[in-house]
């Protein structure tokens, strides 16, 4: 299993939001979690970041409990629901400082044109549209070599276009032995990524 969560219980704000879930993702899946607004998708993807401990339960990712070590992130990409990096540095800054230890300037060049960012290289990030700002963050995901992709809501703000583009990365990132755990919410979009979908209802997951 490459992501294994056992009993997993997390309490936020003095609330028990995830509750006693246990699921495991087989290398080469793409697993999609699904539930309404609130329902704990984001905070079981936050525990297996390592950024937030659980209450109970146990986690394994590629073997390991989650760690917040260099170590941990090399074979791991996350992209949060929140799109950010330095705000001083343009697109092609911030994709080129990924590029440096892990890819080639061809890869960069692939994944901008990928991306559709290529006539917004040179912006920066608040003169981006959210959907452009996604892109950014998923391109630069993308861009380095990983085992693993955990994904908050990569389907949100992007149109319909990219959404298709997206959902074909994805298969192929997995077709290339690399495996893929996300939350969302648009089914059409997690039907084209092929995705086992995994549903969270009342803060526990629902009969797979
Ligand atoms: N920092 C926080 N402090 C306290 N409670 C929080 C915090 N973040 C989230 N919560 C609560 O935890 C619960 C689960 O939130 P979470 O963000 O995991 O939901 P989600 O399924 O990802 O929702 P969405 O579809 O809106 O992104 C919610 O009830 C939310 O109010």
């Amino acid at each position: 299993m490459i992501v294994a969560v056992r009993g997993l219980d997390v309490e936020r704000g003095g609330n028990l939001v995830v509750k006693d879930v246990s699921f495991g993702v087989a290398p080469g899946e793409v697993v999609a979690l699904l539930g309404v607004n609130g329902a704990g998708k984001s905070t079981i993807l936050r525990c297996l970041t390592g950024l937030l401990s659980p209450t109970a339960g146990e986690i394994e990712v590629l073997g390991k409990p989650p760690a917040a070590d260099p170590e941990y992130w090399r074979d791991v990409a996350y992209v949060a629901d929140e799109p950010s990096w330095y705000p001083g540095l343009t697109v092609r800054e911030h994709l080129d400082l990924v590029r440096i230890t892990h890819a080639s300037a061809a890869d960069l060049d692939a994944t901008v044109v990928a991306f559709g960012l290529a006539d917004r290289a040179d912006a920066t990030p608040l003169s981006l549209s959210s959907g452009q700002r996604r892109r950014v963050m998923l391109a630069a995901a993308l861009l380095r070599p990983s085992r693993l992709l955990l994904l908050d809501e990569p389907e949100q703000a992007l149109d319909s276009g990219f959404r298709a583009v997206l959902a074909r990365r994805l298969r192929a990132y997995t077709q290339g032995g690399g495996t893929v755990l996300m939350a969302a919410h648009d089914l059409e979009f997690v039907a084209a990524c092929g995705a086992r979908r995994l549903t969270i209802a009342d803060h526990a997951l629902t009969a797979e």
